[in-house]
């Protein structure tokens, strides 16, 4: 008996230089799953030790080569085969330790073939599910894509071996079950994501089975990564076993109904089972960085956490007869060569990859198209063949076994992808806003508390020592007026007391003893000299209570100044504490800028997703997009590069690519967020000279004034404004401007906004009209120098600025209407109350504003009406001060020549015996 020994795919293999050897290939494959799964992880292990890390939003990992994996699976004997073949042997014979099978030819000849395993007809559905897809699952779960795929005869085990639910016996459970077991296992429900979809596709129709109305399904293709999805397709998330098993319950309900509905047989329909996890990935999630236990976050390090989406596809085709034999059996030749078209498509594919043709025909059928990916693409495949021992069905057994010879040729390049994921870091970012926000909250009403405590104790303690001191004071007086008065008091009884001596002894008659009260002799002197010693005594000690009293005064004092010493470094601590509240405002600002960006980033990214995808749809469906669809996602993403070196060239680009009527239609897009993209695309393409034309002749300034009116957003004014400003340059726009009411709208935009940027773009477009001759009046009738005054209300020296060139313009056209007689009478600016303002920033430390007020002086000066008011506002001093300190000489030599020739100021230089002649 001869044996034709067939090498299959690994073959190929073996003799290209590199490759994995058959030997290597049997021994893992045949040392059960593990070695495949060892096989897997050492790929995947290299593809991650291969990565790199990436800008962009997605990124490409390395690849690994993996070839089709092929099991061939034999039924064994059904009631029918044991009575019909009873009396002939099987045509297949399997030598599965040497993973062989042997199709009988004859009765003495048979070929060989060697498959990755090789499944008798005792082989548990366990085993099965462990060789053939349990690798495969375990490296979707690390991140690759995979298809577990049946190919087989009708009847010959394909739904037994995948679709079993084993509901009645556990061990009957097939692949699908078995898979999603491993799954849920293996996932997180807190981080990780599971769903499903599972459709059925017909004659080229694809039928949701999980919703049985979805009966035509698309098909959508990345054309850049090449990934293949059903977007229309219903799609399921999976958190537990029970709610799968309904699932697939429901799925075949559905299946077994739709297949009656059109008359046919499951058979004739491929049902697939798509399985999408997304994981993230640990460790690679860089978002934040944590100094002293808090966190920070910088624009620079901002980077969102990393998942990893794969998917598994889980194929029953349909049943693989030849086509004579299904027409025999009851379709027409034209049907059952469309039923069949989609299996010979791929059969056609999978020859062309496994003789490594240049064209492979995938877009032949909607199968290929879905399993683009599974050969020939990035998944780890494996295909099981299932074939039945009759000898009446060996045509179909042969061929089926080529099938699976040829498939085992065919190499994919494994590759795992990760992607940044931009709606989880956004969701983090938020709720570490909120926490940011409610810490700071929390700090700002401790602080005030702290401060108004202070405040209060400091007031108690000084309200505590001025009350002492007061009493202390009291108490001090009221003693001494009470010494006094009982000094008083004893002085004047003493005196009594003697002049009553004094009588009595003038009484007694002319003797010795007899005392003349007018006399000086030496008894009364005597006397008084002693009271007087009594009282000095008693003066002194007033003297000293006094002093006494003097000093607690002064000490009393020394508190009250150390008090108030205590107060004034309180406040300065009050003052350090609000320096840094203050900087905490700022940094949370910076914060909710970042959000900002990051959110407008992960919009741009959907909707350029979503955008995408609707593209395809129409592609496929043979529509061309329409150009303004396609237009915003480019405006979009324009914006999103405003910032980058090229921004030029590419506003350009898309200038030309896109046309102007169209970025200017999005100004009145009803999404908000389209109108500021394409408002800050118009402001950038406005600030280049060339264009400003184009734009007004295509209506861009009245949509960009229509917007101003209509719009409540800051961004919007503030851009809006920019693009006015821009196109107020060019004197034809100035008029129009004006003609279209631009500068009631500006004055208003002027009143209510806050933002200094926002006041920095009107006032730049004020400031530019100012300097028309012609619109001088009308500029000032619509409020236009009013607004222009009333932006000072900002600080802000680039609003300054703006607002200082828009005088020094005004000024400038009026002095030459009134040196050309076009105008009499003093200047607006000083009528409208400006000259306080411009006399207070003659000398401002900004040199835009210092230079641009400096030369609205000497215009004013210029003209002898305004002289007076000059001089009563200090405008003199400061003309002086221009025209010896300037340090621009024309501005400088013009001051000069004003003092000099103005008689008002000559006069007034004079009456001050100031020498400027
Ligand atoms: N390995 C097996 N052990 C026991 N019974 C099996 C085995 N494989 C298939 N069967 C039985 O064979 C019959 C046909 O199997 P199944 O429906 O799975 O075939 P199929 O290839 O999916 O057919 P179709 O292409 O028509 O869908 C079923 O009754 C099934 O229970």
């Amino acid at each position: 008996m001869s044996s034709n020994s067939y090498r299959n795919g690994s073959s190929i293999s073996r003799g290209g230089g590199g490759g994995i050897k058959l030997e290597n290939y049997n021994s893992k494959y045949s040392s059960s799953s593990s070695s495949f799964k060892s096989k897997v992880q050492q790929s995947t292990a290299a593809s991650s030790s291969l990565r790199r890390s990436s800008t962009g939003s997605s990124r490409d990992d390395s690849t690994v080569s993996g070839r089709v994996r092929v099991a061939v699976r034999l039924r064994p004997r059904n009631s029918e085969e044991m009575v019909a073949d009873a009396d002939f042997a099987d045509c297949v014979e399997l030598q599965p330790e040497l993973k062989r099978l042997k199709l009988r030819k004859n009765n003495w000849d048979s070929d060989t073939y060697e498959f990755d395993e090789v499944l008798t007809e005792f082989a548990s559905q366990k085993r099965v599910y462990e060789v053939v897809a349990k690798p495969v699952v375990e490296s979707v779960l690390d991140g690759y894509n995979g298809t577990v795929m049946a190919y087989g005869q009708t009847g010959t085990g394909k739904t037994y071996t995948l679709g079993r639910l084993g509901e009645e016996d556990a061990a009957d459970r097939g692949i699908m079950v078995r898979a999603m077991e491993d799954i849920l296992t293996e996932v997180s429900p807190e981080n990780d994501l599971v769903s499903v979809s599972y459709f059925q596709l017909y004659m080229e129709t694809i039928q949701d089975l999980l919703n049985p109305a979805n009966d035509n399904i698309s098909i959508v293709e990345d054309p850049k990564s090449g990934d293949v999805s059903l977007p229309g397709a219903t799609l399921v998330e999976i958190r537990d076993h029970k709610s799968f098993m309904e699932l697939l319950q429901l799925g075949e309900a559905h299946r077994f109904a739709a297949n009656t509905k059109l008359n046919t047989e499951s058979s004739r329909s491929h049902a697939i089972l798509m399985v999408h996890i997304k994981r993230s990935v640990k460790g690679k999630n860089s978002s934040f960085s944590s100094e002293n236990g808090n966190m920070t976050l910088t624009g620079k390090t901002l980077k969102p956490p990393v998942v990893r989406k794969s998917k598994l596809v889980i194929v029953d085709l349909a049943g693989s007869e030849r086509i004579d034999k299904s027409g025999s059996e009851g379709h027409t030749l034209d049907e059952a060569k469309s039923i069949n078209l989609s299996l010979s498509a791929l059969g056609k594919c999978i020859n062309a990859l496994a003789e490594n043709s240049a064209h492979v025909p995938v877009r032949d059928s909607k199968l290929t198209r879905l399993l683009r990916d599974s050969f020939g693409g990035t998944a780890r495949t494996s295909l099981i063949i299932t074939i039945g021992p009759s000898p009446r069905h060996r045509g179909e057994t042969s061929s089926t076994i080529m099938f699976g010879q040829r498939a085992m040729k065919v190499e994919n390049m494994v590759k795992i992808k990760e992607e940044f994921d931009y709606k989880s870091l956004s969701r983090r970012l938020e709720i570490q806003l909120d926490k940011l926000i409610a810490e700071h909250e929390r700090q700002q009403k401790a602080f005030q508390d702290e401060i108004e405590r202070i405040a209060l104790e400091a007031q108690k303690r000084v309200a505590e020592v001025e009350q002492n001191f007061a009493d202390a004071l009291e108490m001090e007086k009221q003693k001494c007026q009470k010494d006094y008065m009982e000094s008083v008091k004893r002085l004047e009884e003493q005196a009594a007391k003697q002049e009553k001596q004094g009588h009595r002894k003038v009484k007694v008659g002319p003797s010795e003893d007899v005392i003349d009260p007018k006399s000086n002799s030496e008894p009364p002197l005597l006397f008084a000299s002693g009271e007087v010693a009594e009282i000095k005594q008693k003066l002194h000690n007033e003297i000293l209570l006094r002093k006494a009293a003097e000093a607690e005064v002064d000490n009393l004092r020394n508190q009250m100044i150390h008090w108030k010493n205590t107060e004034a470094a309180r406040n300065a601590e009050l003052l350090k504490l609000r320096k840094m509240l203050e900087d905490e405002e700022c940094q949370k600002a910076k914060l909710e800028e970042e959000i900002e960006m990051l959110q407008s980033q992960l919009l741009q990214i959907s909707f350029e997703a979503d955008e995408s995808r609707r593209n395809l749809d129409r592609d496929l469906s043979g529509n061309v997009p329409s150009s303004l669809d396609s237009l915003i996602p480019q405006v979009k993403h324009q914006q999103l590069r405003e910032s980058g070196d090229g921004e030029k060239a590419s506003m350009v680009k898309l200038f030309e690519q896109v046309g102007l009527h169209k970025i200017l239609s999005l100004l009145e897009s009803e999404d908000a967020d389209v109108r500021i993209h394409a408002v800050k695309v118009v402001a950038n393409l406005a600030a280049e000279e060339s264009n400003q034309e184009k734009i007004v002749e295509a209506g861009g300034l009245t949509s960009l004034l229509t917007l101003l009116r209509s719009s409540n957003d800051e961004t919007i004014h503030r851009v809006a404004a920019g693009a006015i400003a821009n196109l107020a340059m060019n004197e034809t726009n100035q008029e129009l401007i004006m003609s279209q009411g631009g500068i009631s709208l500006l004055s208003l935009t002027a009143a209510k906004a806050e933002d200094p940027q926002t006041l920095r773009m009107v006032a730049g477009a004020i400031a530019n009209l100012c300097g028309n001759d012609k619109l001088q009046a009308k500029l000032r009738a619509e409020g236009g120098i009013r607004a222009l005054l009333g932006m000072v209300r900002c600080r802000h020296p680039d609003v300054l600025a703006q607002v200082a060139r828009g005088i020094a313009n005004f000024a400038k056209c009026e002095s030459r209407a009134s040196t050309q007689g076009a105008k009499s009478g003093r200047s607006v600016l000083i009528e409208d109350g400006a000259l306080p303002w411009i006399v207070q920033n003659a000398n401002n430390e900004a040199s835009p504003i210092r230079r641009h007020i400096e030369l609205a002086l000497c215009h004013l000066a210029q003209h002898e009406v305004n002289a007076k008011e000059m001089i009563t506002g200090g405008a003199l001093w400061e003309l002086v001060r221009i025209s010896r300190d300037c340090s621009r000489e024309d501005i400088r030599a013009l001051a000069q020549r004003t003092l000099k020739s103005s008689p008002s100021f000559q006069a007034e230089l004079k009456r001050l015996r100031i020498d400027y002649s």
